[in-house]
């Protein structure tokens, strides 16, 4: 896959003498959603601030769509559209010229008919008119992507795009980012809440402490370092768990009427069958099964853990 950004070697060190970010290495993929994960302080806001020009590195280099950030800055910041978290703008301004205004500030001749097109992309073309101070919170942020928008980048990074909104608005995002990226923009997104990155990220990031830990497709990460569990509700309840099965990671429920059994999910196809054959040759009935695969989150939170 070509990469649209190429992060070499990056360093920041901060005045203060803090080191944000040490040696980090990163690609991001052209028209992938690319999720940046990461506990409070671990270096997020850092890494993109220095990726849209608005901080500076120590040390190592970064391209953008082939031109380097600091070197040749107005087009590597011509290619990169910015959500922040709020709408800092004017609240009597309308929509139409709150977007517009947006294109002037990257030197672009005006072009009614982009702002038109993105404008209607994102469901806002009715409101055009409107001032921002009248429209809903899900509109709002709408606007804050039509102004990143509103230049032509070819990739756009949002900040904590859904941070402090209900779960419906939070779909209707997804659903925005989405379509974006069903355009060709490339799409970075710092986000607190994993469920997102497992529902829209085609590869996630994940940094603590100013370092990547790991890059990986969602997929793979979660076929690498998932793991399932089978729950067998038994027919009766049992004394303690067989020693013919101590080959299984198996677990006794407190009141002893269900075995839980926690896998890869590398191997579950070969272990299962050989677990069920075992469990009948022990004597072992069960009436009932579930499984559970752990979510993003439970494997966020163990990477990050056993890395401090
Ligand atoms: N201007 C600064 N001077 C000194 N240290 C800073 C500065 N800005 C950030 N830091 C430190 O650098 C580290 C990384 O901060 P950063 O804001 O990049 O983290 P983050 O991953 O975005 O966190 P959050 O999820 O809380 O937004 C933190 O320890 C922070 O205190």
């Amino acid at each position: 896959m070509p990469s649209i950004i190429t992060v070499s070697n990056l360093d920041k060190t901060y005045a203060s003498g803090f080191q944000a970010l040490k040696n980090v290495n990163l690609d991001i993929h052209r028209g992938e959603i690319f999720a940046l994960l990461g506990p409070n302080g671990a270096g997020k806001t850092t890494l993109i601030s220095i990726i849209c020009g608005l901080a500076t590195p120590s040390g190592g280099t970064v391209t953008a769509d082939g031109h380097d950030i600091v070197k040749n800055y107005r087009a590597a910041r011509s290619k990169i559209g910015l959500v922040p978290q709020e709408l800092t703008t004017d609240a009597f301004e309308t929509v139409w010229a709150t977007v517009s205004f947006s294109r002037g500030l990257f030197g672009k001749p005006a072009n009614p008919a982009h702002i038109e097109k993105i404008l209607r992309q994102l469901s806002l073309w009715s409101k055009k008119d409107n001032q921002l101070r009248t429209l809903s919170g899900g509109m709002k942020r709408r606007v804050l992507i039509a102004k990143a928008l509103s230049h032509e980048p070819q990739i756009l990074f949002l900040d904590e795009p859904t941070a402090g909104v209900d779960v419906s608005l939070r779909k209707e995002m997804w659903e925005v980012v989405r379509s974006l990226r069903d355009t060709g923009v490339t799409v970075i997104l710092t986000t607190h809440y994993i469920e997102e990155a497992e529902e829209m990220a085609d590869r996630v990031g994940v940094i603590n402490n100013g370092e990547i830990l790991l890059v990986e497709k969602k997929q793979e990460l979660m076929r690498k370092l998932g793991k399932k569990q089978l729950t067998l509700q038994l027919h009766e309840p049992l004394r303690s768990i067989p020693q013919s099965l101590s080959g299984y990671q198996l677990d006794l429920s407190e009141d002893a009427c269900e075995i839980v059994y926690t896998y890869d999910t590398q191997h579950e196809h070969n272990d299962m069958a050989a677990l069920f054959k075992d469990l009948s040759l022990a004597g072992i009935a069960f009436k009932d099964l579930q499984t559970k695969q752990s979510s993003l989150e439970e494997i966020f939170v163990k990477l990050v853990r056993s890395s401090t």
